[in-house]
């Protein structure tokens, strides 16, 4: 066995490594060529350089594309650029756009993960006879039975776990990541070394397709007609003002609602049907139950095994919070989490992600989309007579 837990010398191993053009997977191939695989750089372009849905010398635009090209010169591999704009755009940026839209916080990172890099990259790569797919994720495998599992990466400041659940047992065997064991600071050490021109190259930020966090305004164009105005509406049926279209708030938002209250005010939920944005005190945001669609399983145990019994586990219910003690239980077709602490700011399309602890060497157990979340009893009535009662009663 080599470094990649791969049978075979690495001379007799292809592997294809996933290049973005950033620091990190230019390390990946970087340190595979150096250690003697048989390594192909491919890039993905995902969207037009000066098309309406990015920012200048953002994530695989034109200076991205350049730089994976660089990187592979330099380290003598031979690399091919993909045009996957037209898969992306209908996997990733439509889904995440209609997901707004609909009241929900999506991520595509995920879904591009999941569809793009490990569907049809994956595909690609085993079509050019390759034994594995690399990538530039921190996030650590390893081998597990006859299988692999996934752990948190040795640096939890750069943790892509939570982006990374829905990676399914198959493309967990095949794939690799070898930055899983190393610090950001490290690898950048490494490009030093290996003297690549993108050793210093800033880290990408947020979502790579989105102009600076400018949501609202690119899903309006997107979508022309959503940003719909609508009411404001408290919990307890007060109309307080109004909104602009839902998809400019989230849920757990506090600041920038536009309506002036002598209690603060926190964005308790999107009704997309009415375009309305509820409004309440922050005990109305405490959640403990998580109902979950699109599972991905990755524990030892079978998931049809986990009866309304439920097993114990750790939560993530978003990207910037840790994993907390929670139960998943199932019955029939529903799976849900039920968290031990109540956390508020759970949104419908975030992820909800497993882990065995909460430590950093926690190992994934998968996890699943946010579909709903139930609030106290108390909100959930509230909420119950708000949807129930005539559109024009909110308004008067
Ligand atoms: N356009 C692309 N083409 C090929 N692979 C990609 C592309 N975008 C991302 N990847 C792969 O997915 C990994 C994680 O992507 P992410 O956008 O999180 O990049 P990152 O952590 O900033 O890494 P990098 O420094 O390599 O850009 C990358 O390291 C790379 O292996």
């Amino acid at each position: 066995m080599n470094s990649l837990d791969l049978p075979g010398r690495p001379a007799d191993t292809r592997v294809v490594v996933a290049m973005s053009g950033g620091v990190d997977s230019s390390v990946v191939a970087g340190i595979l060529a150096r250690e003697g695989y048989d390594v192909v750089g491919v890039t993905l372009q995902l969207y037009d350089h000066g098309a309406a849905t990015h920012r200048a010398g953002s994530c695989c635009a034109g200076r991205d594309i350049d730089d994976a090209r660089r990187v592979s010169e330099k380290l003598g591999i031979p690399h091919y650029v993909l045009d996957y704009e037209e898969r992306f755009r209908k996997a990733v940026i439509d889904p995440f756009a209609q997901s707004y839209v609909a009241g929900e916080t999506p991520i595509p990172c995920v879904s591009c993960n999941q569809t793009v890099k490990f569907a049809d990259l994956l595909e690609t790569a085993r079509d050019l006879g390759a034994a594995a797919l690399a990538t530039g994720h921190y996030i650590r495998s390893g081998a597990n039975g006859a299988h692999r599992a996934l752990f948190r990466p040795v640096d939890a400041d750069r943790d892509q776990s939570y982006f990374l659940f829905a990676t399914t047992q198959e493309q967990v065997d095949y794939l690799r990541f070898p930055l899983g064991g190393m610090s950001k600071p490290q690898v950048r050490e490494i490009a030093a070394e290996l003297g690549l021109s993108v050793a210093d190259k800033q880290d990408s930020q947020d979502i790579c397709f989105v102009p600076q966090g400018k949501y609202s305004e690119m899903i309006a164009r997107l979508r022309p007609g959503s940003a719909e105005p609508g009411d404001i509406v408290h919990i307890d049926g007060r109309v307080l003002g109004r909104h602009e279209g839902i998809l400019r708030y989230t849920i757990g938002q506090r600041r920038g609602i536009g309506v002036a209250s002598g209690e603060p005010l926190y964005v308790i939920h999107l009704d997309a049907d009415r375009a309305r944005v509820i409004v309440g005190p922050r005990e109305a945001l405490d959640t403990r139950k998580v109902f979950l669609r699109a599972m991905n399983w990755l524990g030892d145990e079978d998931l049809a095994s986990i009866g309304p019994g439920g097993i114990e586990l750790f939560a993530k219910v978003r990207s910037t919070r840790p994993p907390r003690p929670a139960l998943l239980r199932r019955e029939g077709a529903a799976v849900w989490v039920e968290l031990a602490e109540g956390e508020a700011g759970i949104a419908p399309g975030q992820a909800c992600v497993l882990y065995s602890d909460d430590s950093n060497e926690a190992r994934v157990l998968g996890g699943g989309f946010i579909q709903r979340s139930e609030r106290s009893a108390a909100a959930e009535a509230m909420l119950e007579r708000l949807s129930a009662a005539p559109a024009h009663a909110t308004a008067e």
